[in-house]
């Protein structure tokens, strides 16, 4: 199947941007394909060739596209670094440096799905010596093929910003279509496998029925069910019934995943950290039964049996060296509070019953190993539960998770059946789209930041410009790496790509036509880097106004 028809495809998905349009067009697509390419094309729709639960990444640099892409159309790097900066994008660039091509391609053959989605796999494994000139060799195999929509749409997968406005609802709605399925069956079995090459193979060969065989498999990481604002107490337990409520650790989320005798862990960004974590997946080989289980739980960093803030266990979990040391430093504590898989999958259960089934399995006679600690919640002893709260923040916690009891897991849903009630205000996780130099003295440092929020087709949309919060060092940092990450600079103005995201506090929330959203934030703090969150966990614009009808 060749390339230039699945760019035809993008290119009528960019052009449009009714989500029903773009429905049909993946539908009447997928369609036409067979097995084998419907499961590539299942990836590369989302811009990749890897599947989400993956920590694979094409791993490319700009500047090494940029090279590739010089030495395909005949011309300097410089002048392919000026074309991104004019057209704003490497893909329009290319559409521009492949129209005046001087260097002829001689028995060029059209590329094909196959070939391009196999060489960029091929680029993530290159590492070592010379791996630059085999990257660009690989690149250049490609680029000097490609015609310049191809081109376009190549150093736009490559770079890892596809730009079409897809998201994974879109996919999930057009394999539906395609194959006349409930949307609902795929998007559980997507949720489920977190691999829309399978899903898009099962749809196709084994229809609904396929689809919903689908289940959890322990070593393949699954999307965590979400938490969203609680109520006050006094309301929402009587609307529950039974809750089960749980002191709201402040660490990173765990998921922890037996296989066999493999044990791994993951992020909620479904990142495989078992590197940098030894001693925990050593209290797990210990202190759970040898079966094949998928747990989650929250981990945190203590010292002198106090938890630490936040930033201490990401500087653990990102270590790459002298874990040693760090495990020594950096006491970690557990603490387990849900089980979606055990010798079977579980997430259909209902809470209690999961719960159960964790107090069961884990033996948690030593200090580093604890169930969250939890109480069953009714109308009827709502004061325990307000007592649960100061107690939690009291040890210097964040306050406690509401969870109906009757519910099953729902992988990667922000619902009401889970909900948080904190003592500090609510915050959003915004990615910076952009910035402004500041004035004189300042002027080598971006000192106001452009943030946005993710639509409904993962595109970001701007809601404020942010510009307290931030010392010295932190505004150093944010610099260096918005230059980094620069796409454009016009006067005191950087474009840069979507990457950083940070956490927003602010008092209000108002109608606002200046920004891309129709709304932006009266007063936003920056709370933290969140170097743990990607641009798939900024929140949503859906949830900003969520919140915008809660004010
Ligand atoms: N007992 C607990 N049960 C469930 N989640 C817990 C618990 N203690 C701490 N957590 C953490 O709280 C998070 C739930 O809040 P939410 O879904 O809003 O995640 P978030 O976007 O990271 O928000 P926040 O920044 O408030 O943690 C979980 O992902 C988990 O990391």
């Amino acid at each position: 199947m060749k390339y230039q028809e699945l760019v035809d495809v993008y290119s009528a998905l960019e052009a449009t941007t009714k989500r029903l349009e773009k429905t049909e067009i993946i539908s009447e697509y997928l369609k036409k394909l067979d097995a084998d390419t419907i499961g590539k094309v299942g990836l590369l729709l989302r811009g990749g060739v890897f599947p989400a639960w993956s920590s694979e990444e094409i791993g490319i640099g700009a500047k090494l596209v940029e090279r590739a892409v010089a030495e395909a159309v005949g011309t300097t790097p410089a002048k392919v670094e000026d074309a991104v900066r004019d057209e704003g994008d490497i893909g329009l660039a290319c559409v521009k440096l492949y129209s005046n091509k001087s260097q002829m391609t001689f028995f060029s053959q059209p590329l094909t799905i196959d070939f391009v989605f196999a060489s960029l796999q091929k680029l993530s494994k290159i590492s070592g010596s010379r791996s630059t000139n085999r990257k660009i060799s690989i690149l250049l195999e490609l680029l000097s093929q490609a015609s310049a929509t191809e081109a376009k749409y190549l150093t736009r997968t490559i770079t890892e910003e596809l730009r079409i406005g897809v998201g994974d609802g879109v996919v999930r709605d057009g394999i539906a279509q395609a194959f006349d399925i409930d949307k609902a069956i795929v998007e559980r079995a997507q949720m489920l496998t977190n691999d829309f090459s399978v899903v898009a193979r099962t749809a196709l060969l084994e229809g609904a029925e396929g689809l919903s065989k689908l289940n959890l498999t322990p070593g393949t990481p699954v999307k965590p069910m979400l938490a969203q604002l609680s109520p006050p107490i006094t309301e929402i337990i009587p609307e529950m019934g039974t809750a089960i409520c749980e002191t709201k650790y402040d660490g990173i989320r765990l998921q922890v995943h037996r296989n066999g005798s493999q044990i791994k862990i993951f992020t909620r960004r479904l990142e495989n950290i078992t590197h940098a974590l030894p001693e925990i997946v050593e209290l797990f080989d210990e202190y759970l039964p040898h079966e094949d289980y998928i747990v989650e739980g929250e981990v945190i960093a203590t010292r002198d049996g106090k938890p630490l803030p936040f930033q201490n266990i990401l500087h653990r979990v990102r270590r790459k060296y002298n874990v040693e040391e760090a495990m020594e430093n950096v006491p970690l504590k557990l603490y387990l509070f849900d089980v979606l898989y055990y010798k079977e999958p579980m997430i259909d259960e209902p809470l209690m019953k999961r719960r159960e089934t964790l107090e069961n399995i884990v033996d948690t006679s030593v200090d580093a190993m604890n169930l969250s600690t939890m109480l069953v919640g009714t109308p009827e002893n709502i004061d325990e539960i307000e007592e649960l709260f100061n107690s939690s923040i009291a040890a210097h916690h964040e306050g406690i998770m509401i969870k109906d009891a009757s519910e099953p897991y729902i992988p990667g849903i922000r619902g009401k059946k889970m909900l948080k009630y904190k003592a500090e205000p609510e915050t959003l996780d915004m990615i910076i789209i952009g910035g402004t130099y500041g004035i004189g003295k300042r002027g080598d440092f971006v000192g106001s930041y452009l943030v946005a929020l993710r639509d409904e087709d993962d595109e970001f949309k701007s809601v404020a410009y942010a510009a307290t919060g931030l010392d010295d060092a932190t505004l150093e940092y944010l610099t260096k790496k918005m230059k980094e990450l620069e796409i454009s600079t016009k006067g005191r103005e950087i474009v840069v790509e979507p990457k950083i995201v940070l956490e927003i506090a602010f008092s209000e929330i108002v109608e606002s036509p200046e920004y891309e959203t129709g709304y932006s934030l009266r007063f936003p703090v920056v709370k933290n880097i969140r170097k743990d969150k990607g641009p798939n966990d900024v929140d949503t614009v859906e949830r900003l106004l969520s919140m915008y009808d809660a004010q």
